[in-house]
């Protein structure tokens, strides 16, 4: 042997079980975290703080939408910082406990709001104190201690008073533990109110964005009289047994990364107190811009600093990055899901699906598979890349894909299962090319190419591993369902799955929209939106900018139809879709122009224009009947309407191939669309009042002989369609996706529409030409689930683990949520979850207790003492 036992390491390390012995106590659950949060004054605002991005400054009455979601995640506490302007600040910090400061407002509302969540109040001056500093200085400007405790107890007290849990003094003068703990022992308080020492705080560098945050940077000096100076270890100590000393509950130490000696010096001398640490601002920040700037990913170089935080002994960590990383926790157990033992169709299909893999790749097996519905889009065509909200849900038909990483290899291998249809194709990870030849539809394969080059180009990993993607799919294509976004998405989760990059839903859909502009579809992202965020049952309001979904629930007595009119329309392939679009911008820029919009030229979207003039969309629609007569505009008639050059349209407004279009029908576009976006806050409207079929019917029908008319993009067959479905008695129907061909979909009573299927049916007779798919013709459908990730054990049949556990398996019980990496492997991206970490245990003999031992023991000896002593008086 060439190696001693003892020296080899890595038989600790191979695989990922071992890895978390190795690891204990470093995990991060909920409760490790606490969030600092900055409470400005003005209660309706949201203030964004240059220096510490993403972070915002909260008014009282916008704070509770932004916590809700972060609660909901797992948040268990938060560290609440009063901001406040000038004027209101003085020598002794006034404003600090005055009833208007919004921390003391804040609080009971937080209290009521989430009554699990633990509240912290720092404490301080320098927020409120016109000299900036964090006591009470005299006349000469120098710390003077009496006041200055005495006046950080008042304070502390009026945060205990208006209920915080947990008093957090940062001002590091001498001897407020104590005073604050009496002040709160005087009002009856001390046993429910907890006090957080930062007892090692260091003068540091790392405070600057807090400090525009807070606006509580020295006007004058700096702190380096009474905070820590950096080299300080012995002082530290010291500091943080005076504050034990005097009765403290909870020990801080901050900053937290230059630190780390300091965390593990504090740990240990005081094992059985629960240590914080402070990941400040300037920490938060340097993390933020390396990541911005491409040192590092920021998900693992922030894990790794959390763990490092962990290891060397914090118990919690307050951080900026806490909704973040609650974020992450989040994701991994929603994303895996077991099939349940109704799902008999997609079941068959996954065998069949896993069956043609192990055939064609000679036995192996696909490690995961994938499902992404296809959508339709109930009502709002041709809104959405005007600004406007659409009405989708998602749908049975959906692509499957069986996936299996390959090690050591960068190589893809892409496949479909109808393979004389849509060819093989493979090529490497790191060598994605995406060439599209004009007024030809792309390839299958290159709407897989990229969703993987969107999750390359967001993630920034250099990929490890190549893969095998083997697909099969219901969705027709071209037919206005979103079978395209639909591939780009079930690449893009494939990939992320294979290299373990988690992403949210929402920046799934982010990413993989803007992945689909690599084949040159500019889409407004409701498609990956609804892809990813769709719940069973429910359809979904998606608005844009920010983009937002509300659940919309279909009334249950009414079912959907959608039925093909086998003309198909590649959106690529022609230019007809991008004229629409152009046609809008001209004229969302004619509005702002004629109506003396400043900047006109920025107006690009009809809903831009609505929201600078503040008026309804009922005005809307009458202002467009005012400015614009019926007859096509020409090229030359625009360009004096704008007066502007005829090359400035071409190049600022138009796009690379509506350039050479002479004309533009402004009017009728424009009545659509504003006409569009009110029946669909209709259509809303109805879904959560009245629940009237006939009534959401009647917005279909209207809006499908908007898009005839006014948009000029349905189709014989579509009409004819509607018109069938009319007549069999549908509620209502209308094209639906881009129009131009694709399918209608129609609204039907759900008792009634087995034979409204069958007459529909029948009106196709002798219409059907022999290349297409009758199965998926004319088919009932129900808002279905989105995106999801199932694992291998679906092949098993569950019946028998049902049998066996008594109870039905649900889709929430996924079986597994993580995959085991192979024996040796060089590379293993970890992933946070949530762990429910152990309670740390206490070592047996502290060297407090021993302290306490000695004490008791010694008192024991002195009463006995005592009492010897009267016994022999
Ligand atoms: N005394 C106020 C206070 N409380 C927390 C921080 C810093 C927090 C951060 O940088 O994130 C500071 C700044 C300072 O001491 O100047």
């Amino acid at each position: 042997m060439d190696i001693a036992p003892e020296n080899v390491l890595h038989s600790k390390i191979f695989n990922d079980t071992l890895r978390k012995w190795q690891c204990s106590n470093t995990e991060l659950s909920p409760h490790n975290l606490m969030l600092p949060l900055f409470i400005s004054e003005s209660d309706d605002a949201i203030e964004e703080i240059s220096s510490l991005p993403e972070v915002c400054r909260f008014g009282v009455n916008r704070i509770r939408e932004f916590l809700e979601p972060i609660v909901k995640l797992g948040l268990q506490s938060v560290l609440l910082f009063g901001v406040t302007n000038k004027s209101k600040k003085d020598e002794i910090a006034s404003f600090a406990d005055a009833p208007e400061n919004p921390v003391i407002r804040v609080i009971p509302l937080l209290k009521t709001w989430f009554p699990n969540l633990t509240v912290a109040c720092d404490v301080c001056l320098c927020p409120y104190a016109s000299h900036g500093h964090c006591g009470i200085l005299t006349a000469d400007n120098i710390i003077e201690p009496k006041a200055s405790r005495k006046r950080l107890a008042e304070v502390a007290c009026s945060y205990a008073k208006a209920g915080a849990d947990i008093i957090a003094p940062s001002d590091m003068m001498d001897g407020r533990i104590k005073e604050i703990k009496s002040q709160l022992a005087e009002l009856g308080l001390i046993s429910r109110v907890c006090v957080l020492s930062y007892s090692a705080k260091f003068q540091s560098n790392f405070y600057g964005p807090f400090r525009d945050a807070a606006d509580s940077g020295a006007k004058f000096g700096d702190r380096r009289c009474y905070q820590l100076p950096c080299g300080s270890k012995g002082l530290a100590l010291s500091a943080v047994k005076r504050d034990v000393r005097e009765g403290c509950d909870l020990l801080m130490v901050k900053p937290a990364m230059p630190y780390l000696d300091i965390i593990k010096q504090t740990k240990e001398e005081y094992p059985e107190i629960p240590l914080f640490a402070y990941q400040v601002s300037g920490e938060y920040a340097m993390l933020y811009h390396g990541a911005k700037s491409g040192v590092f990913e920021l998900k693992s170089a922030l894990k790794e600093s959390l763990t490092g935080i962990r290891r060397a002994g914090a118990d919690c960590i307050i951080t900026y990055y806490s909704p973040k990383i609650l974020k992450w926790f989040q994701k991994m157990p929603q994303i895996f899901k077991t099939l349940s033992a109704d799902d008999e169709e997609l079941k068959s299909s996954f065998k069949k699906l896993n069956d043609s893999f192990v055939e064609k790749y000679n036995g192996l097996q696909p490690d995961f598979f994938v499902r992404v519905p296809g959508r339709v889009n109930l009502i709002g065509e041709h809104v959405d890349y005007n600004g406007y909200c659409v009405c989708p849900m998602a749908i049975k038909q959906s692509i499957l894909a069986a996936v299996k990483s390959v090690d050591n290899s960068l190589n893809v291998s892409m496949s479909n299962v109808e393979n004389k249809k849509y060819a093989d194709y493979s090529c490497k990870l790191d060598k994605i090319v995406i060439e599209i030849e004009s007024n030809k539809p792309p390839a299958w394969y290159q709407y897989v190419l990229c969703g993987f080059k969107g999750i390359l180009e967001t993630s920034r990993v250099q990929p490890s591993k190549g893969l095998i993607f083997h697909i099969c799919g219901t969705i027709p294509p071209a037919s206005g369902l979103s079978s395209s976004s639909a591939l780009v998405c079930a690449a893009a989760l494939s990939l992320s799955v294979v290299l373990n990059v988690d992403f949210s839903n929402t920046e799934l859909a982010e990413i993989t929209a803007k992945a689909e502009r690599h084949i040159g579809t500019e889409g407004g992202g409701m498609d990956q939106a609804i892809i990813f965020n769709a719940k069973k049952g429910t359809a979904s309001k998606i608005s844009f900018d920010p983009l937002k979904l509300t659940e919309v629930s279909i009334p249950q007595k009414g079912v959907f139809v959608i039925a093909q009119s086998m003309v198909t329309k590649n959106k690529a392939a022609s230019n007809d879709f991008n004229a629409r679009v152009v046609e809008c911008r001209l004229a969302s820029l004619i509005i702002a122009k004629k109506l003396g919009l400043n900047q006109w030229h920025e107006y690009k979207k009809l809903a831009d224009v609505q929201n600078s003039l503040k008026y309804d969309l009922g005005k809307m629609l009458q202002v467009v009947s005012e400015i614009f007569h019926g007859n096509y505009y020409s090229k030359d008639e625009v360009c004096q309407i704008l007066d502007i050059s005829e090359s400035r349209l071409e190049d600022e407004f138009l796009t690379k191939n509506t350039k050479f279009i002479e004309e533009f029908k402004l009017k009728d576009r424009a009545l659509h669309v504003f006409g569009e976006a009110l029946r669909v806050e209709m259509f809303c409207k109805i879904c959560e009042t009245t629940k009237s079929l006939p009534e959401l019917g009647r917005m279909m029908f209207e809006s499908h002989t908007s898009l005839k008319n006014y948009y000029e993009c349905s189709h014989a067959a579509l009409d004819r369609l509607v018109a069938v479905c009319s007549m069999n008695g549908a509620f209502g129907a209308r094209l639906t996706g881009a129009g131009w061909g694709g399918c209608i979909v129609a609204l039907v009573a759900a008792d009634s529409v087995a034979e409204f299927v069958k007459s529909v049916k029948a009106s196709y007779a002798g219409q059907i030409p022999t290349t297409v798919d009758t199965a998926n013709l004319i088919f009932v459908t129900k808002p279905g689930i989105g995106a999801s990730v199932f694992n291998p054990l679906i092949l098993e049949d569950n019946r028998m683990m049902e049998s066996a556990l008594g109870r039905t398996i649900s889709e929430s019980d996924g079986a597994f949520k993580d995959y085991v990496p192979k024996v040796g492997l060089i590379y293993h991206k970890e992933s946070p979850q949530l762990v429910f970490c152990k309670p740390k245990l206490m070592p047996l003999k502290s060297l407090t207790l021993e302290r306490l031992e000695k004490l008791q023991e010694d008192s024991d000896k002195a009463l006995k003492e005592a009492k010897t002593a009267q016994r022999t008086n």
